[in-house]
């Protein structure tokens, strides 16, 4: 567990930990590539190493150096894994290795992961694959893994499916048609959320030689492509960035965090704008961020649609925030690693806050002051790092369980936010 104190100051520079998406596709990209690509500054996260374990199952040969911070892998031949693919609790990884596992020579595959992970919905991307002529099924028919996907040839040129549960099945049909022999076109039913994360998806795919348009009802997918290997450099991440700014501007503060690019297609840099709106005035240089001083934060109503991760570290700043702060259009929020809607009322409120749930987000009203406790994190790593910046600020000592989910996307948190003064135990 993590015992957090009320930190009064924070100081010093730090880098920010490397995007775990742009990690995941980079690695799945250059599997599906012939010949060898490097990834440079990977995450070494849990999330990650699931998708290197995915496709070394699947097939690729990939060597991680650690002392070079890189990885090389060596793709292009997908072959039958020998056993069940345990996916750890990346849905990422699950939802983009479903389509791909199809195209191995023969027999089937099998994707599993934790507890967790056999709870996400999967239907909306089985019923796509389907519509292509590719099996696969949650082996409990309930629509959740374990998903038993079986060899076959893509066939169709028109796929149909929501766009409101996770743009994570877009982006598995995007990183599987380039091998249709069709051109195919992907027709949204429903409004896309989470959309920053197909631009990433669009963007590194693009680096790989791969070409899809935008249309009207959605995307359009060239058939016939090959992937080419690339050299890659792996940016840093806004997500994980949002817990070191949340705590930067509710605490006296001089930090500088390197490695975030001004132009990066990453939806979680809305977390520079929110704290602007909030009133801290944060700087913003082309590949860095700094925060100095200390903030009193305004209330505000945030759109969350396009930003799901962001939700936690809201959450925290509207608890310390003058009047009301609201969140809606969330109700994919509660599709992670856990309901982090209920998860953040339920435990927010253990330490005073006046915080109510509604069925797409939250009304917080700022109550000021926080006061330390003793919190359940769902083994959910984001709920572990916002909660913390909760407890750096908060009266007393707060105790946060099941601290080692911060593995999965942010392994040094702690130790990272030590370095520049945090008040945190491991105990
Ligand atoms: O594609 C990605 O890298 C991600 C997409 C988002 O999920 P949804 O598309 O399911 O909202 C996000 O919450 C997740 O952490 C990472
Ligand atoms: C939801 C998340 O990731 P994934 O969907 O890959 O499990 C996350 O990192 O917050």
């Amino acid at each position: 567990m993590l015992i957090v104190k009320k930190t009064d100051r924070l100081e010093g520079t730090v880098k920010a930990p490397p995007s775990k998406s742009y990690t995941h596709r980079a690695v799945i990209g250059a599997f599906l590539a012939e010949g060898e690509s490097v990834i440079k500054n990977p995450l070494w996260g849990a999330d990650c190493l699931s998708s290197v374990h995915g496709c070394r199952m699947l097939g690729a040969d990939i060597e991680l150096d650690k002392d070079k911070d890189k990885w090389i892998v060596k793709g292009g031949e997908l072959k039958t894994p020998d056993n069940v693919i345990d996916i750890g609790n990346s849905g990422t990884t699950l939802r983009i290795l479903t389509s791909i596992a199809s195209q191995i020579p023969k027999g089937y595959a099998i994707l599993t992961g934790d507890d967790s992970i056999r709870r996400r919905p999967m239907q909306p991307l089985l019923d796509a694959l389907k519509q292509l002529n590719i099996e696969a099924f949650s082996s409990k028919m309930d629509g959740t893994a374990p998903i038993i996907v079986k060899s076959g040839e893509i066939n169709g040129n028109k796929v149909e499916i929501r766009g409101d549960i996770s743009s994570q099945f877009i982006t598995s049909l995007m990183m599987l048609l380039p091998f249709n022999k069709e051109d195919t076109e992907i027709i949204l039913t429903t409004p896309l959320k989470s959309k920053p994360y197909i631009d990433v998806t669009l963007d590194i795919l693009s680096k790989f030689g791969i070409k899809i348009d935008e249309t009207e009802k959605g995307f359009l997918v060239y058939g016939n492509q090959k992937y080419k290997a690339i050299d890659y450099i792996v940016e840093g991440d806004y997500s994980s960035a949002s817990y070191l700014i949340a705590a930067g501007v509710l605490i006296n503060s001089n930090i500088t965090i390197e490695n975030l690019f001004a132009d990066s297609k990453q939806g979680d840099r809305a977390i520079i704008d929110i704290v602007k709106e909030m009133g801290a005035d944060i700087k913003v240089k082309k590949d860095k961020v700094i925060v100095e001083g200390e903030y009193n934060l305004n209330g505000i109503d945030v759109d969350v649609k396009d930003i799901p991760d962001l939700v936690p570290t809201i959450a925290v700043l509207g608890c310390f925030a003058e009047g009301k702060t609201e969140i809606y259009n969330g109700e994919h929020v509660r599709l992670k690693e856990c309901d982090r809607l209920r998860a953040c009322a339920v435990e927010l409120k253990k330490m005073g806050a006046d915080i109510e749930e509604k069925p797409d987000g939250l009304i917080i009203r700022g109550v000021k002051k926080l006061r330390g406790a003793k919190l359940n994190t769902y083994n959910d790593h984001r709920l572990v790092m916002a909660f913390t910046v909760a407890g750096l600020k908060a009266e007393g000592e707060t105790i946060i369980e099941g601290e080692e989910a911060v593995k999965i996307s942010f392994p040094n948190f702690v130790e990272v936010m030590r370095s520049i003064g945090a008040n945190i135990e491991i105990r």
